[in-house]
């Protein structure tokens, strides 16, 4: 497969593209361009991309480069479950965590899309059995505070669709438990969020699919002590998610266990057992499997070869237009939802993990740019701060908005005639407009150049539906930006050596002396 991969700079398509002149976006961001540059998602979301300089000869193009490449038979292949993950030798099978859209996936005689269902299934019954009282705590108590122990995959993902529903489980009545996340190996960390806690009702999730990282088991030993001080019994008190392959894996220390494989990556795992424990036992199943239905119909949806109907692959294609053909480094995420205020987080690992690499498949060095740097922040807090940047830095950043029409809760007034969600989203829309318009002034200071390209991403409410369309959507926007660029986008050997120097460091073993010297400067000493 990796060797059939066309190399983007020997595309014609892409060449066809680099010659064609700049759009001038000021004039093509017109009221009609608005209401038809749209591609409808699942669960009631749609894709805008008027403010993108792009035309239909782009489109034509990228519509060429996308058939080129085959990146739709791509990730059929992938559904299907061949080897895409090629440097670790993995499957790639996140997809089939939410449904089946492939063949049935065996291994080791297994269907893998029943174990995954059978996993979910599991996990339902265990957080019924809390909910109703009949798993309870070494004192009697019953549960009701959730508190996962992750980091990375095992963190980000379900704690930023852990925040994103709490409003909206609470206008359903079903938050059923209040969830906490511990994932930094900094101390204070875990003092906080201990503190946070009444150990005696509080049902700890280990989360590591490797089951050897660093500061998930540091914490689980911290939490452990605690537990232990209080007179509780620890084992009681904690369950596992791991994979299956795992040093955790069947331990008794665990009063029970889930599981996800090695053909899940820890970024993309959200939809597995990693986020459907602490999401069920926080909201209940109901809440979780609507997720997965968003998720679901969104990957259905990126099967389709027609750019103009596929907001997945057309995100993708406008992405690469942006980085290679343009070559803007950067691209800033802006939800218009403080539901959604770790989204952000979350697709800095997606896209920066996934796609942050310069060899191909083949390990030979990239010729062209791959992925972009992502950072982001809610509006309109984001616009209080480094919109100034956005509007007239020396840098152009293209943009990626989300809103909805409604909030999720029911507290909001007319106050100078208007309420809060009209604002938030009236400041959305003047943001667009500003970034992609401008304004000419004679004082140069004063002089917004626009031509700033923005995508929006709008839906009626963010409903666990539409959170998981939208989870999939950028899931899906990556892997395909991936095979554009010919990149392994589900490995992730950037993050080792610092794991080793670090692990060199604390056994005193050592052996360059900048780094030792850096050590001694933050106060480390030799092991006793
Ligand atoms: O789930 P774990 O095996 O504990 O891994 C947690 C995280 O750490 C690793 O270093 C990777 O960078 C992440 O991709 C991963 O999600």
């Amino acid at each position: 497969m990796p060797q059939s991969c066309p190399n983007l700079n020997e595309s014609r398509h892409y060449a066809d593209l680099l010659s064609l002149p700049f759009t001038d976006l000021r004039r093509l961001l017109t009221a009609a361009r608005v209401s038809a540059a749209e591609v409808p998602m699942a669960a009631g979301l749609h894709y805008n991309y008027a403010a993108m300089p792009v035309e239909e000869r782009h489109l034509d193009l990228l519509q060429g480069l996308s058939d080129e490449f085959d990146l739709v038979g791509q990730y059929q292949r992938l559904l299907a479950g061949e080897r895409m993950n090629v440097g670790e030798n993995r499957r790639v099978l996140h997809h089939l965590t939410r449904g089946q859209l492939g063949p049935a996936v065996m291994h080791d005689g297994r269907d893998l899309g029943a174990f995954y269902r059978e996993q979910h299934q599991r996990i339902f019954a265990f957080a019924e059995q809390v909910h109703r009282g009949a798993l309870r705590g070494s004192s009697g108590a019953a549960f009701t505070q959730v508190c996962q122990i992750g980091i990375g995959g095992s963190d980000l993902g379900p704690r930023a669709l852990y925040l994103a529903l709490q409003q909206e489980a609470r206008r359903q009545g079903c938050q059923l438990m209040t969830a906490e996340f511990l994932s930094n190996v900094d101390p204070d960390d875990a003092d906080q969020v201990l503190a946070r806690l009444d150990l005696a009702r509080t049902l700890f999730v280990l989360v590591s699919k490797s089951g050897t990282t660093q500061e998930t088991l540091t914490n689980e030993t911290l939490v452990r002590v605690a537990l232990r001080h209080q007179g509780l019994d620890d084992r009681a008190h904690l369950v596992a998610v791991t994979s299956e392959t795992s040093p955790l894996a069947g331990n008794s220390a665990y009063r029970d266990s889930f599981y996800m494989d090695d053909f899940v990556g820890g970024r993309f795992s959200s939809t597995s057992a990693v986020g459907a424990v602490v999401l069920s036992l926080a909201f209940g199943p109901a809440i979780f499997q609507a997720l997965l239905a968003g998720a679901h119909a969104q990957d259905a949806l990126a099967l389709q070869p027609d750019i103009r109907h596929n907001a997945s692959l057309l995100d993708a294609l406008l992405g690469v237009y942006l980085r290679n053909v343009l070559g803007y480094p950067c691209s800033a995420v802006l939800p218009y939802s403080q539901a959604l205020s770790r989204f952000p987080a979350h697709l800095q690992q997606l896209d920066m993990e996934s796609n942050g690499k310069s060899v191909n498949r083949r390990g030979e060095p990239l010729p062209y740019a791959s992925g972009p740097i992502i950072f982001g922040e809610p509006g309109t807090n984001g616009q209080h701060s480094f919109y100034q940047l956005l509007h007239q830095g020396t840098d152009v950043v293209p943009l990626q908005f989300i809103g909805f029409e409604q909030a999720q809760g029911q507290r909001d007034l007319l106050v100078q005639g208007s309420t809060s969600q009209d604002k938030l989203n009236a400041n959305l829309a003047a943001q667009l407009v500003a970034f992609a318009k401008g304004r000419a002034d004679e004082n140069a200071n004063r002089h917004f150049a626009g031509q700033r390209p923005a995508s929006l991403i709008r839906g009626a409410r963010l409903t666990a539906e539409a959170l998981g369309a939208l989870l999939a959507h950028f899931e899906n926007k990556i892997m395909f930006q991936g095979f554009v660029w010919n990149i392994n986008s589900f490995d992730q050997e950037g993050v080792q050596l610092g794991k080793v120097l670090t692990g060199q460091l604390l056994a005193g073993t050592a052996e360059d002396e900048a780094l030792q010297a850096y050590g001694r400067l933050l106060g480390l000493r030799p092991p006793a």
